[in-house]
């Protein structure tokens, strides 16, 4: 569904992604894994189209659509969220859902009726009248999904939806995720939880100082030493089997 090819950017002398290429598949939850500052968000920012590569191209259904704006990748089916969630504080929470329903609703009360569906599939069924600065940290990464997904995506990109939150919030959230790929929508999810990485996602890609350096099933990608490297600087995997080995 999703192919990012040998993607490039950078910022003056900075490269932030240096020849990234990944492959999402229709259906799937992927992860995008990697120490902080590895480039992660800036991949997204190139998928969903508010940054261009430097080098590189994103094909999105087999269509390249590096040069579109975000709103025509909007439009086409792809949804974000954001790191730093940001409501319009003066909407209520229905309000602020129906800001990405009408993406494909002109009419107020057919993008507010899709509002409320949305609402009810992620949890926030009791809070949709009440003001969005209002909601708790949970609430708003439930708004922030329901945001998303209120543009009725093929495709959606989660940048970090459990950060913040406590295990048992983690924990309810998790059916809400897997329930939006059961109804079809393909994911691709930047996450630092690992244990939710672990349950979620068929596929990781690990992004270390912008480069792809491992892709696979979950529980490969971790026990791979180049990735047990980069989170843990060099000679930790070599450390690690070592301790194992005293154990
Ligand atoms: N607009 C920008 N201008 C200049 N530098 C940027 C810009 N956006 C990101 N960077 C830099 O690019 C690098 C990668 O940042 P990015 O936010 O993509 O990493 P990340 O993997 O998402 O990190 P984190 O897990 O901490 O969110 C960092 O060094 C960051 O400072």
């Amino acid at each position: 569904m999703l192919e990012v090819q040998n993607a490039t950017k950078r910022f003056g002398g900075l490269v932030a992604v240096n020849q990234a290429s990944l492959k999402v598949e229709a259906g799937s939850i992927t992860g995008l894994i990697g120490p902080n500052g590895a480039g992660k968000t800036t991949l997204f920012t190139l998928i969903s189209g508010f940054e261009k590569p430097s080098e590189g191209g994103v094909l999105f259904e087999g269509e390249d659509i590096s040069s579109d704006e975000p709103h025509v990748r909007a439009r086409r089916g792809i949804a974000r969220t954001f790191q730093i969630v940001q409501p319009f504080a003066g909407l209520s929470v229905l309000e602020n859902i129906a800001v990405g329903a009408h993406l494909r609703h002109a009419k107020r009360s057919d993008a507010l009726a899709r509002a409320e569906r949305v609402g009810q599939r992620v949890g926030l069924g009791p809070e949709l009248d009440k003001s969005a600065s209002s909601l708790t940290v949970a609430g708003r990464k439930r708004l922030e999904l329901a945001r998303a997904l209120a543009t009725e995506p093929k495709l959606l990109l989660l940048d970090e939806v459990l950060a913040g939150l406590n295990p048992s919030e983690i924990r309810d959230i998790i059916p809400v995720i897997l329930a939006i790929r059961e109804e079809g929508v393909t994911i691709l999810m930047i996450e630092h939880v690992m244990q939710a990485v672990m349950n979620l996602c068929e596929q990781v890609y690990v992004l270390a100082q912008g480069r792809i350096i491992a892709e696979g099933p979950p529980a490969d990608v971790c026990d791979d030493p180049k990735v047990i490297e980069a989170y843990l600087g060099a000679g930790a995997a070599e450390r690690l089997k070592r301790e194992k080995v005293h154990a």
